[in-house]
């Protein structure tokens, strides 16, 4: 239970969904069954699973799946006896289709997902997904970019239209704790829902990060096992659940068996650590979508740029979700202006 709430702390785990950034969207049936069944036997409350940036991601732009999310929520969901498979949903990329579909397979809840100051456009997905009876919540991205007023004003829309709990969701890993505490305690006086954290770990402050969420009354959270989430990872899980269980507060989980899952199931999934490099390091100074990393990455070398350099330019310019055509005209632009340097 936490403190300041009376209602229990749940945990979502976005390995498989956060994590197929990753892994360039490469998972497998094979590879996502294991892992939710773990999961589900650990005590885990949702497992989130879908493209990386939502149902309906397997696209050039975003980067395509290997195997349909839909295969891959089945056999979660399959494999799951306790544990509510969830998806992600960001209205522009995912359609009301697509998530009637997962409900049909069995997906029992949503995150509707847009930038911080864009909650408008999530009236009609969270309206759909009520009527679907799935349990609806909403998930302001790049929540360092906007004010907390704005922020409150946006979470209240979101309220409005029929969702279940609001999401901080700190998509560069850009935010300090004292910052999340402040975003937190503004939402929950203005919110008759509950609130929700989810944290990046490019600044490795992701696990202080939702303490202080925590301790200001967040009862949804999110972490991925072995930090596999985009950039440096999310808030590591089993990190988590014992720092949770050092301050008191059970959520019912099995720590150990947490453990065992990000050793012996997860870590051979993942193709290189998830450790704070030089390129996710950057994504949080620089306030940068952590998806935008491998893309960054491969225009870097495509084009000869250092990715730091493309990445700090994408936080000047404020790039949000959806702009990833961007990077490579940043790449190109550095790529073209350095060949005038050297002619000149
Ligand atoms: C592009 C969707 C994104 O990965 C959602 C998310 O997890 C975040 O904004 O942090
Ligand atoms: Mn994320």
């Amino acid at each position: 239970m936490n403190r300041k709430s009376d209602k229990p702390i749940k945990i979502t785990e976005v390995c498989l969904r956060d994590g197929s950034h990753v892994v360039a969207h490469q998972y497998t049936e094979e590879q996502v069954r294991p892992v939710a069944r773990a999961l589900d036997d650990a005590g885990m409350h949702y497992i989130e699973v879908s493209h990386g940036d939502g149902l309906g991601g397997s696209t050039l732009q975003y980067g395509r799946s290997l195997v349909d999310e839909l295969k891959l929520i089945e056999a979660a969901v399959e494999e799951c006896r306790q544990a509510t498979v969830a998806v992600l949903l960001l209205p522009g990329i995912g359609t009301v289709h697509q998530l009637k579909q997962a409900r049909e397979l069995g997906a029992g809840l949503v995150r509707v997902a847009t930038h911080v100051t864009e909650a408008d456009v999530s009236a009609q997905h969270i309206h759909a997904a009520r009527e679907m009876g799935m349990e609806t919540l909403g998930f302001l991205m790049m929540a360092h970019m906007a004010p907390v007023e704005k922020l409150v004003e946006q979470a209240k829309l979101m309220e409005s239209y029929g969702a279940q709990a609001v999401y901080v969701t700190d998509s560069a890993g850009a935010l300090l704790p004292d910052q999340v505490r402040e975003r937190i305690r503004a939402l929950r006086q203005a919110l008759d829902i509950e609130v929700g954290f989810h944290g990046h770990n490019n600044l490795s402050v992701a696990v202080a990060n939702t303490v202080a969420a925590i301790e200001e009354g967040a009862t949804r959270i999110d972490g991925s096992v072995r930090c596999l989430g985009a950039g440096a990872g999310n808030t590591q899980t089993e990190v988590l659940l014992a720092v949770l269980e050092r301050m008191g507060l059970q959520v019912g989980i099995d720590l150990y068996k947490m453990m065992d899952i990000a050793e012996d199931i997860v870590a051979p999934l993942i193709p290189n650590p998830q450790e704070i490099n030089k390129g996710s390091l950057v994504l949080g100074y620089a306030g940068v979508y952590s998806s935008f990393l491998l893309h960054a990455e491969r225009a870097g070398k495509r084009f000869g740029i250092d990715p730091r350099d493309i990445l700090m330019e994408l936080g000047k310019r404020k790039a949000v979700g959806g702009q990833e055509d961007l990077i490579l005209d940043v790449a190109a632009e550095f790529a073209k202006a350095q060949k005038r340097e050297v002619k000149g």
